[in-house]
């Protein structure tokens, strides 16, 4: 699915507008219908609600979303800014008329001074204020209103977005001053902004109402910014033809374990072997031949000479797909032999955990990459590497940065984890939760990457459909063992599963 910036939905918007003949209200009627639709499923009419409405079209859609919750029965105060008491527009004018035919509404206009009615914990709280047409962070009596409706411990829906907050970019925006929603419905789309750590807490639970924006304005506007769903991994999975043996499906390399961290090799091996690689070979120190052979005995064990680190990296065979770093530890014999691999390899690879943390020490070693090459990093690894980053949102920027001067794949991991190409474009994942939020899950990750990448898929392909996969794969173990109970053993037991369901679909 298309991610697109407020920009392009105003496009959209104006689109529908202009060529498929929809009048901007029948769209706001959409919206405060949809919005109104998840009210009812929550709340009962006895809920006292109180409908806060900004000028613009925000506005607009929280006036008609009051006039239907009167009709559903509900008893709602409305509060509508309209300073200087000409400031509406066109629309939000003729939203309060419609809401005020319904006579006996009970409303407080703010023309000049704000005196708004007291507002308890127990109230709903429709946020109407801003949507897509804030053009600065709140201030003055706009910022003491969100500040007031965040003190109040009231349960906030807003609409579209969070009034305070800009759907893509919020670098410039403090997040108390900001309505903080406790559920977000959102005009259309999803807005880039729901993707980030930074603004979790503004956005609560989130969800979408489809007005039937125009299907031809949606397809031919670009954007840089998309959401993973099963049909994108779908459309790219290959079907496994009849005639095949092993050899079809590549043969990978990890480098993986050391002396005490050897569960991170078997749980990126599990990953990769339930990833359908043809063949496996685990390289780890010698000390981890029994944990390997016993727990994965499908894989091949290359022994390192020294018995509790790896201190060779060399590839002895022309392998399909190399993967590097889960449980290796940073110690300087590996970090030499990270160096020369990283030096002399000129395919791409997949780094992660310790090999990124090797990197972070020497980062002269990033001109080293191949392009293509795949990082795995988490917010802690990246930071290492590329230097602290005040935000998830400056990471992200900093991830496209790098991306594209390196021609490296970044998959910033997390809550989305977004996988970021040189071109510039962002893919987020839709899978998973936290019940991923457990030791070995990246291991995991690692395993079915490099599987994917071993059996010839593009990176910029193994890194997306790794993700969703190894997302997916989450969320069937935690269908079993719940949030706290799911490993990384179970994700990867359930990776063929997730790829089972994908191809099924
Ligand atoms: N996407 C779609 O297809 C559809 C979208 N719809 C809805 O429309 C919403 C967008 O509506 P919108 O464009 O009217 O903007 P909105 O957010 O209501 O605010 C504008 C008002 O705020 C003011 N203002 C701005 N910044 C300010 C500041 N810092 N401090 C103070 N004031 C400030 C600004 O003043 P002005 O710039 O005019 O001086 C103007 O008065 C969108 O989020 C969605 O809910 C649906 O209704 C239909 C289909
Ligand atoms: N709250 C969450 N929602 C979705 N996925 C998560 C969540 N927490 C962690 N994950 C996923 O689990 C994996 C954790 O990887 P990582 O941090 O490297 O753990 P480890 O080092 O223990 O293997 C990542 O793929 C990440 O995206
Ligand atoms: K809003």
């Amino acid at each position: 699915m298309k991610i697109f910036t407020t920009e392009n939905i105003r496009h959209i918007d104006r689109v529908t507008i202009d060529d498929e003949g929809v009048s901007s209200m029948e769209l706001i009627h959409r919206v405060a219908e949809g919005v109104v639709n998840e009210i009812l499923s929550r709340w009962r009419p006895s809920k006292p609600t109180m409908v806060f409405a900004g000028a613009g079209n925000n506005g607009a859609d929280a006036l008609i979303v009051a006039k239907l919750l009167i009709e559903a029965g509900f008893n709602p105060h409305v509060v509508l800014i309209n300073v200087k008491g000409d400031s509406l527009s066109r629309d939000c004018r003729m939203a309060r008329e419609e809401l005020m035919r319904m006579g006996n509404v009970s409303m407080t206009e703010i023309v000049h001074t704000a005196h708004i009615p007291p507002l308890t914990p127990d109230h709903l709280v429709i946020d109407g204020l801003f949507g897509t047409g804030l053009r600065n962070p709140l201030e003055g009596g706009y910022m003491a209103m969100a500040r007031y409706i965040n003190e109040s411990g009231a349960t906030v829906v807003s609409i579209d977005v969070p009034s305070g907050m800009f759907g893509d970019w919020n670098t410039r925006v403090l997040a108390r001053n900001v309505v903080h929603a406790d559920l977000t419905i959102a005009v259309q789309f999803p807005r880039l902004a729901f993707f980030l750590s930074d603004n979790a807490e503004l956005v609560g639970r989130w969800k979408t109402v489809d007005i039937g924006l125009s299907r031809k304005a949606i397809e031919e506007t670009t954007t840089k910014y998309y959401l993973i769903e099963k049909d994108d991994v779908c459309r790219v999975l290959k079907r496994r033809p009849d005639f095949c043996s092993k050899a079809d499906f590549g043969h990978a390399l990890l480098f993986a374990g050391c002396y005490g961290m050897m569960g991170a090799a078997v749980m990126a091996a599990r990953g990769a072997l339930r990833a359908g690689v043809g063949k496996l070979t685990v390289h780890s120190p010698r000390c981890g031949f029994g944990v390997i052979q016993n727990s994965v005995p499908e894989a091949l064990f290359l022994p390192d000479r020294e018995e509790n680190v790896i201190s060779d990296m060399t590839p002895r065979f022309n392998y399909t797909a190399i993967g590097a770093g889960p449980g290796i530890g940073t110690n300087d014999a590996t970090k030499g032999a990270l160096e020369t691999l990283i030096k002399t390899i000129k395919r791409p690879m997949v780094l992660d955990a310790d090999a990124l943390n090797i990197i972070a020490r020497n980062p002269a070693l990033i001109d080293h990459l191949t392009p293509g090459s795949i990082l795995t990093p988490h917010s802690v690894e990246f930071d290492r590497i590329f230097g602290s980053q005040a935000s998830a949102e400056t990471r992200l920027l900093k991830a496209l940065e790098v991306a594209h001067k390196y021609k490296l794949i970044i998959v910033l991991k997390g809550r989305y984890s977004a996988t970021v190409r040189p071109d510039g474009k962002v893919f987020f994942n839709s899978t998973g939760s936290s019940a991923m939020a457990t030791p070995g899950s990246g291991d995991v990750l690692t395993g079915i990457i490099t599987a994917l990448l071993a059996q010839g898929y593009k990176s910029e392909t193994a890194a997306t459909a790794g993700v969703y996969i190894h997302g997916l794969a989450g969320d069937i173990a935690a269908a079993e063992e719940g949030e706290y109970g799911t490993t990384a053993g179970d994700i990867a037991a359930a990776t063929g599963k997730a790829i089972k369901s994908i191809l099924g679909a």
